[in-house]
């Protein structure tokens, strides 16, 4: 039977790069996108910019909306502190079992907690599921449409405190205009915009940073 692409993403993950080296998973997927298959990871270019939020903030929690195949949870996850960990939310369980295992080739199992389901119905439960006081910092990456709702879900819920940071990926293409209209003009919010590229394209996109003012 024909294979799927994140199938194809994970047998390059398997055969290019070193097990417990996260770095060399990362490499691996660029390359694969780059020389075979395009595939909706953040990217390396985006990425560096990913790298330097999670570096400056230094978050002792994060959130990720939209895992797919673990590439930006397995960026991030390299970066935090000690007892720093990330949940990541994937509602498509093929995705998911992909990521667990591309997470695993990169060793951070301990570092990153997969949750199965949609961002709707977890938001609610993660305080009481997980322990979580608030995040220090969110990455959006999953459906276009669900990043206004959920953030609105997230402040309605306390899972945002005075300082948390806001990352959104993909707010030029294929474009968060809802969710940009609203942050950019909101009182509780203070934005910037990083401009990038589309992930292994020349096409335009970016990520907007934005942070929580309570
Ligand atoms: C509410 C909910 N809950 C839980 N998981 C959720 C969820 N909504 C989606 N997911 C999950 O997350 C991933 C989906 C990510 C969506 N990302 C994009 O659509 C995307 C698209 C492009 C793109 C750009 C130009 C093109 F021509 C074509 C595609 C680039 C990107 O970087 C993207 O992120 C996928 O694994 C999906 O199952
Ligand atoms: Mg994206």
């Amino acid at each position: 039977t024909q294979s799927t692409r994140p199938q194809r993403l994970l047998a390059a993950v398997q055969k290019n790069a070193t097990r417990g080296d996260p770095r060399s998973v990362v490499l691996a997927i660029d390359q694969f996108c780059r020389q075979k298959e395009w595939a909706m990871n953040v990217g390396d270019e985006k990425g560096c910019i990913l790298d330097s939020v999670v570096s400056e903030v230094n978050p002792g929690a994060v959130l990720e909306l939209g895992t797919y195949c673990g590439y930006s949870a397995v960026r991030i996850a390299c970066l935090l502190p000690p007892h720093g960990k990330i949940i990541t939310l994937e509602f498509n369980p093929d995705n998911a079992a992909i990521a667990r295992q591309v997470i695993a080739w990169a060793g951070l199992e301990e570092k990153i907690q997969l949750v199965v389901g949609a961002s709707g119905d977890w938001i609610p439960k993660i305080k009481e599921q997980f322990g979580v006081k608030t995040f220090d910092l969110v990455f959006l990456d999953h459906w276009k449409d669900r990043y206004l709702p959920d953030t609105k879900l997230m402040e309605e819920c306390g899972l945002l405190r005075e300082g948390s940071i806001l990352l959104a990926d993909n707010v030029i293409c294929p474009g968060t205009p809802d969710y940009l209209e609203y942050i950019r003009n909101s009182p509780r919010y203070k934005s910037q915009y990083f401009k990038s590229h589309l992930e292994y394209t020349k096409v335009e996109d970016g990520l907007e940073k934005s942070v929580f003012l309570g």
